[in-house]
Order: C-alpha cells, then sequence, then structure tokens
C-alpha cells in the first residue's frame, strides 16, 4: 500500500530527518528530482533539454528554494533559466546564490518558457492564490512542474477555493500528501512522482493509504479446490421494485459477477432478475429470501414503510450489510432503525455528497477528515463516493481510490459497486478492504466499458470479468 501522510506528519519527519541530514541537503536532493523532472518534460514536449527555456515561479519560502535549486541544476544542462520573483526581499537567498553562479536570470516578469516550474508555496500553504501569485499564474500558458503540490491548494483536505496552479506534474518528497490524492487538488497535481529524498524512514504510520492492484488481486476471492458455491459466500440483495427493476438487475448481476458464490434476490422485481440472472435464486422477500453471509440494501428500494421495513430486517439478520442509496435515506430520516441493528455485525455505507450530509452533516472540503469522523460516529465504515473514493473504517483506517476518468458517474453505476461490495463481505473479507477492492474493480470495470466512450451502467456490470481478470494478471 502506498502511504498518504498529513503536513502535521511530514514536518515531525523533516525535524527527525534534520537530524542526521542538513536542511540544505535535503533540499538539493528535492530540487535535483525536479530538475530531472522538467528536463524529462521538455525532452517530451520540444525534443530535447539544452537550449529550451524553463521560467521559475519563486515564492517566500523553501518551496521557492527548492525551484531555485532546480533551476541551478538545470542550467549544468544548458537551460535558460529565468527566475521570476514574488517576493524579492525574502526570496531563498543560498538557491538565489547557486541559480546565480549557473548563470540563471532573475527578475519579476513573466519570460517565454517551454516549461514553467511553480515553486510559490508548498506545505505552508494557506488558502488559494494570493492576487500577484494568481496574475502571473493565469498568464502561464506552457505546461507546469508543480514543486511538492500545485500552489493554490490546500495540503492537506486538497480543496481549492480560488485561483490555483494546475500542473503537468507534481513532484513531491517522501510519501503523497492528501492534496495530491482526493478534492479537486488531485487533479490540479497532474500526474504525481514521488521522490524519497530520505524522509521516507521517518514518516512512520501513513494517514491513509492507496490500494495497488496487486494488493486488490491479492484480497479478491479466488475458490480452491473445496469451495464450493457456498463456501465462497451467498450475497443477498434487497433492492428494486417491481416498477423499477433496473436497480435490482444492476446490484444483483454485479454480485453474480464479483465471486463464485451465489447470489439470492430479495424483493418485487424477482421475476425480471431471475431472467437477467438465472444463475441467481430469486424470491419476493426477505423473509422467504434464505440464508446469505452478507445483504445488500437500498438500490431501488424506495423510501417508504415497505422499505423501512426491509432495512430493519437486513440489519437484524446477523450478517454484514452494505448499505446504499433509500436504504441510507430511510436511516437518515429515521435513526431509530439503527436499534435494528446486530452491534456484532459490520455495516458498509455507501453515500454519495447528498446522502452523506444526510446521515453525517455536509462533507465540507476535508473529505479524508469528514469521512473518518463519519466511520468513528457512525459504527461503521463509510465509503464516501467522489471522483477519489474514500473509505474509512471506524478504527480510523483510511484509503483512497483514485479515479482515472470520470466514466463511472452515471446512472445506476452506484447499484453496481453495492453488487460487488456485497459479493466481498459474503466471502468474509475485511469490510474496509472489501469496499476498497470493489471501488477499484468497479472503477476498472467502467474504464473498461467505456473505452473512451459514455458507458451506461449495464455496460459497467458487463466489464466486471474483464476488470478482474485485468486485475489478477497484474
Ligand atoms: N518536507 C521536507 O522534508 C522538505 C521540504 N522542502 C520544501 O519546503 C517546502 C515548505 O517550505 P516552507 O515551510 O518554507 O514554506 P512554503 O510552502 O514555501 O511557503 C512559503 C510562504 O508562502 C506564503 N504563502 C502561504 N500561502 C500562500 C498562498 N496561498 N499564496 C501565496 N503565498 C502563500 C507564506 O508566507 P507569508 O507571506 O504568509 O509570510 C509561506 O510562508 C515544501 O513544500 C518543500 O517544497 C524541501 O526543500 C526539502 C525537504
Ligand atoms: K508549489
Amino acid at each position: 500500500m502506498r502511504g498518504v501522510w498529513t503536513t502535521d506528519r511530514v514536518r515531525a519527519a523533516e525535524q527527525r530527518a534534520f537530524t542526521r541530514v542538513p536542511e540544505s541537503r535535503l533540499m538539493r536532493a528535492a530540487a535535483f528530482a525536479v530538475a530531472g523532472e522538467v528536463a524529462a518534460l521538455l525532452a517530451e514536449r520540444t525534443g530535447g533539454v539544452a537550449g529550451r527555456r524553463v521560467a521559475l515561479l519563486v515564492g517566500a519560502g523553501n518551496n521557492g528554494g527548492d525551484a531555485l535549486w532546480a533551476g541551478a541544476f538545470l542550467r549544468r544542462r544548458g537551460v535558460a533559466v529565468t527566475a521570476v520573483l514574488l517576493a524579492p526581499e525574502r526570496a531563498h537567498a543560498e538557491g538565489l546564490a547557486a541559480l546565480r553562479r549557473a548563470g540563471g536570470r532573475v527578475g519579476t516578469e513573466l519570460v517565454e518558457a517551454d516549461v514553467v516550474v511553480d515553486g510559490i508555496v508548498g506545505l505552508s500553504a494557506r488558502g488559494p492564490l494570493r492576487p500577484d501569485a494568481a496574475a502571473l499564474v493565469e498568464r502561464v500558458s506552457a505546461p507546469i512542474v508543480a514543486v511538492d503540490l500545485p500552489s493554490g491548494a490546500d495540503p492537506d483536505t486538497g480543496a481549492i477555493e480560488g485561483p490555483a496552479v494546475h500542473a503537468e506534474v507534481t513532484v513531491t518528497f517522501g510519501g503523497r500528501k492528501p492534496v495530491h490524492v482526493v478534492g479537486p487538488g488531485a487533479i490540479a497535481s497532474g500526474w504525481v512522482r514521488v521522490v524519497d529524498i530520505g524522509l521516507g524512514a521517518e514518516l512512520g504510520e501513513p494517514d491513509a493509504v492507496l490500494l495497488d492492484r496487486a494488493e486488490v488481486a491479492r484480497a479478491w476471492p479466488v475458490p480452491g479446490p473445496t469451495d464450493d458455491k457456498y463456501s465462497q459466500g451467498v450475497t443477498g440483495v434487497a433492492a428494486g421494485s417491481a416498477t423499477y427493476p433496473g436497480a435490482a438487475v444492476l446490484a444483483s448481476g454485479a454480485a453474480v459477477l464479483a465471486t463464485s458464490g451465489l447470489v439470492r434476490y430479495a424483493g418485487t422485481a424477482a421475476e425480471v432478475v431471475r431472467t437477467r440472472w438465472p444463475e441467481s435464486v430469486a424470491t419476493g422477500s426477505v423473509t422467504d429470501a434464505g440464508r446469505v453471509q452478507s445483504w445488500v440494501v437500498g438500490p431501488g428500494l424506495g423510501t417508504g414503510k415497505a422499505g423501512r421495513g426491509v432495512v430493519a430486517e437486513v440489519l437484524g439478520a446477523g450478517v454484514p450489510v452494505c448499505v446504499d442509496a433509500d436504504a441510507i435515506t430511510l436511516l437518515a430520516a429515521d435513526p431509530a432503525l439503527w436499534d435494528a441493528r446486530d452491534p456484532d455485525t459490520p455495516v458498509v455505507l455507501t453515500p454519495h455528497d447528498r446522502e452523506f450530509a444526510r446521515i453525517a452533516g455536509e462533507v465540507g472540503s476535508d473529505r479524508i477528515g469528514a469521512t473518518r469522523q463519519a466511520a468513528r460516529t457512525l459504527g461503521a465504515v463509510v465509503l464516501l463516493k467522489g471522483n477519489s473514493t474514500v473509505v474509512a473504517a471506524p478504527d480510523g483506517r483510511v484509503l483512497v481510490n483514485q479515479a482515472r476518468s470520470a466514466w463511472p458517474a452515471t446512472a445506476g453505476s452506484g447499484d453496481v459497486l453495492s453488487g460487488l461490495i456485497g459479493a466481498l463481505l459474503a466471502s468474509g473479507m475485511d469490510p474496509w478492504l472489501a469496499a476498497g477492492c470493489a471501488a477499484h474493480v468497479h472503477e476498472l470495470a467502467a474504464e473498461i466499458a467505456a473505452d473512451g466512450a459514455p458507458a451506461p451502467a449495464s455496460h459497467i456490470v458487463d466489464a466486471i470479468p474483464a476488470a478482474i481478470r485485468s486485475v489478477r494478471a497484474s
């Protein structure tokens, strides 16, 4: 798992590292990596490095120092470097001297450049770009390499509440920060390159993790020679209605394709589900469904009395439950429904922002913090949907699944995700990991289904086997 650390943690690691390595050496290591990335981008965009032009946007702190040192390294490769100082009297003195020694130019006006380096602000960033920096960034048309993070984005939340840099590449040090993985900052970061400048060992346990594809592959249930349809887990799906059977078909289909376990559908869309997924066992009610190892409840269920009864029944069934869509709305409107919950069985809630607001208050700008808090308060795994999906467990663990495209954002897509989660819960997987693995495969299936053009949720279901195959081949 790749880690994500908040700025407090990075600062603490930095202080520990300074007892072994002088600050200036860490800065030069950071700057050297930035220079390498700038040279690679120059070569990719212009076919060469020597003789190309780079402008450095330099703020008042060490982020600007990194940029100035990177400029000095680029001079050695024959690049024409001009530093634009936003706060000339506070620019990093050593970095400035190094750039001047190497033959770099220094000014306060933006010049024509093939690549621009954003050294305006890094870990000490507060709020959006200030007007002078914003005016400068607005005039940049060349691709930008951001030092540590795109200036104007909040390092700890990825929130962008005004003008900000939108980078092609971000070079960061030691480990990812929340800005690189969540919120608009994750998009503004562009491609993120993490460089270990000697901080890695000092960082300790991460605040959040990103699941690697290989980890999803290892966790995904694969039947062994002694397994049968029951030992792989039986997923119950309580979703959809006779009038709106779509959600039932999508959630059941996702569960059918996710594992080799059995799927039992319970609800008024039984006829349609049985026709579309003949391998499932479809009955009219939860009471008649028989034994299951997990329930998925909510998609297309409706928010009336009948839906309420179904939610109460599955919450009291003594098996893990994935609570989605209408079931979340029902729980929010009637907290007494929680009383039906078996306290020993895990619940995974899968809200989008509006559902989250109903059950746990407005998400706000700190998506990781809000999800972690909700998981603790509700005593449930909470999966907050979004461009980056955040999954928090009641014990404080957080994982982030970053989308590579926006294709999953389509009608019915959430029904597919809940079916996948339900099947993994039935297999006995840790609920937090189950939600993370399901989000990963869901996103990949959407990408495969889309293949560059919009794909409806039913095609996302059909792409699940290809997504699992692709994950397992990694
Ligand atoms: N961690 C590590 O191990 C290593 C870290 N290193 C590097 O150090 C960087 C952190 O440097 P840092 O702490 O000196 O401050 P930094 O981020 O440059 O900010 C400078 C000043 O900008 C201002 N400012 C604030 N908000 C603003 C805004 N929105 N728009 C415009 N300006 C704004 C504010 O000044 P103010 O005007 O408020 O006094 C602030 O003090 C880190 O990101 C990495 O690049 C590497 O060198 C080596 C290893
Ligand atoms: K920056």
